[in-house]
């Protein structure tokens, strides 16, 4: 397909989304359905196109003048593809497949508009209702922090020390263009690409089918750090889900010692099995929804909940999530988080450690529900995740958002990672 061609097929799936109200990876599965000709190329290419609107949606809407879809594309191609409407225009020339030129329109809005004469949440490409929480996250620099999110993000690898070692598997994927990562102690980077560029499909690599590593982003990968378990602990995962942090922690756990791996979702816990068996896990404990887990409470040196959230630190990966996040929505989740909470608790031994984590920037999931988890229950107190880190990381690592060292935010644009929340509190020994 030329260039006109995936032009046109962004509009068609960007379309679809909104009618359809399905999610982008949906509707451009649909569309690859409705179009076998299309090489794995040309649906990358449309896929990098649907993304890159769908991330800078309000701000390129503004740029262009219009809510239009054909608007929002060619704005996109203009903004972030390096075109110009006259390059454009002459790459829709003589396609029959491409979109329309660009009108006269359509060219003076985006040679004329300026995104600093734009409301606040437009130029940070936030739903409007969310800015209030972004300003009380980040303050002054909440606008450049939401701008952050509008990046594409980089493939993120953790390497499994169970079973190799980050140059071994730099090695085996050395035509990845895989870089260490800069905070994460286990971790490899492979970029995010511009364009048209393609992500190497890691997981068909021969190491990732030997367990040597895993596909978990950076700061996925500093929180489960932060728990700090130790070999021999006992640790349970309340929320593990397909596993991604339990993984991490019993090969930070050498092994040695137990993780309870929990979750009320059977099908959300189904891929686990698979990934503790190729990963070489020999210290995981898989609890189903069903299970009693009596034996366990007050028993736990560490308890960690990686609660259900809006998963606004993952909107550089999903998108339309950010425009799709209703009041509503929050609502529910904060119920969840405060459920959870309150279930997950009575484990943790007296003496023990308790965390909370999201992959959420929004202060009501994250620092008011510790606030508020901490008056209900005086037998736990707050202890500080910032000396963790500096234990861990040290002082010459890029620094996460912390207001008094205590409960740590993560961000692309602080840590160059996803969004995350990491909190830990202590029970109290008697
Ligand atoms: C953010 S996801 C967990 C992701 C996982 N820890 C990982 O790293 O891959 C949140 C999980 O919480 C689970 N969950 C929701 N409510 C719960 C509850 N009351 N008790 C236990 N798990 C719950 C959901 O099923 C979901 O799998």
């Amino acid at each position: 397909m030329r260039l006109g061609g995936r032009v046109q097929a962004a509009i068609e799936v960007l379309s679809d989304m909104e009618k359809r109200k399905r999610p982008a990876s949906e509707a451009l599965k649909a569309w690859g359905l409705d179009h076998r000709f299309a090489g794995s190329g040309d649906r990358s290419a449309i896929g990098n196109i649907v993304y890159d609107a769908l991330r800078n949606r309000a701000s390129t809407h503004y740029i262009m003048d219009s809510d239009k879809t054909r608007r929002l594309v060619l704005g996109t191609l203009m903004r972030f593809w390096d075109f110009t409407p006259d390059s454009l225009n002459a790459a829709f020339e003589g396609d029959k497949f491409a979109p329309d030129p660009l009108s006269q329109k359509e060219i003076e809005a985006f040679t004329t508009r300026n995104l600093k004469d734009a409301p606040e949440h437009v130029q940070a490409d936030i739903p409007e209702w969310l800015a209030p929480s972004f300003q009380a996250n980040f303050d002054e620099e909440w606008i450049a922090e939401a701008q952050a999110f509008t990046k594409r993000p980089p493939v993120d690898l953790r390497v499994n020390t169970l079973k190799a070692n980050r140059s071994k598997v730099a090695k085996a994927l050395h035509k990845s263009g895989a870089v260490e990562t800069v905070i994460a102690r286990h971790g490899l980077r492979i970029p995010a690409g511009e364009g048209a560029s393609r992500q190497p499909n890691v997981q068909a690599d021969a190491a990732f089918q030997k367990g040597w590593f895993e596909i978990q982003d950076e700061g996925s990968q500093i929180v489960s750090d932060l728990i700090f378990a130790r070999p021999g602990e006992q640790v349970m995962d309340f929320c593990a889900g397909a596993g991604g942090k339990t993984l991490a922690l019993a090969a930070t756990m050498e092994n040695k010692g137990q993780i309870h791996a929990y979750d009320t979702d059977k099908q959300r816990l189904k891929p686990i099995y698979e990934r503790l068996k190729r990963a070489g896990i020999r210290n995981a404990q898989v609890h189903a929804p069903d299970a009693d887990l009596s034996d366990l409470v007050g028993a736990m040196d560490r308890v960690f909940v990686d609660a259900p959230c809006t998963g606004t630190g993952t909107w550089r990966r999903r998108p339309d999530a950010k425009w799709k996040l209703t009041k509503e929505s929050l609502e529910t989740r904060l119920t969840e988080q405060e459920e959870v909470l309150t279930e997950a608790a009575p484990f943790v031994k007296p003496g023990g450690f308790f965390v909370y984590i999201t992959c959420s920037v929004l202060p009501e999931e994250n620092e008011n529900q510790i606030a508020s988890f901490l008056e209900d229950n005086t037998d736990f107190e707050l202890l500080s995740a910032g000396e963790v880190w500096q234990e861990i990381f040290g002082f010459d690592k890029p620094q996460p958002w912390s207001a008094d060292m205590m409960s740590i935010t993560l961000t692309p644009a602080s840590t160059g990672t996803d969004g995350f929340f990491f909190a830990v509190m202590g029970r109290k020994k008697q």
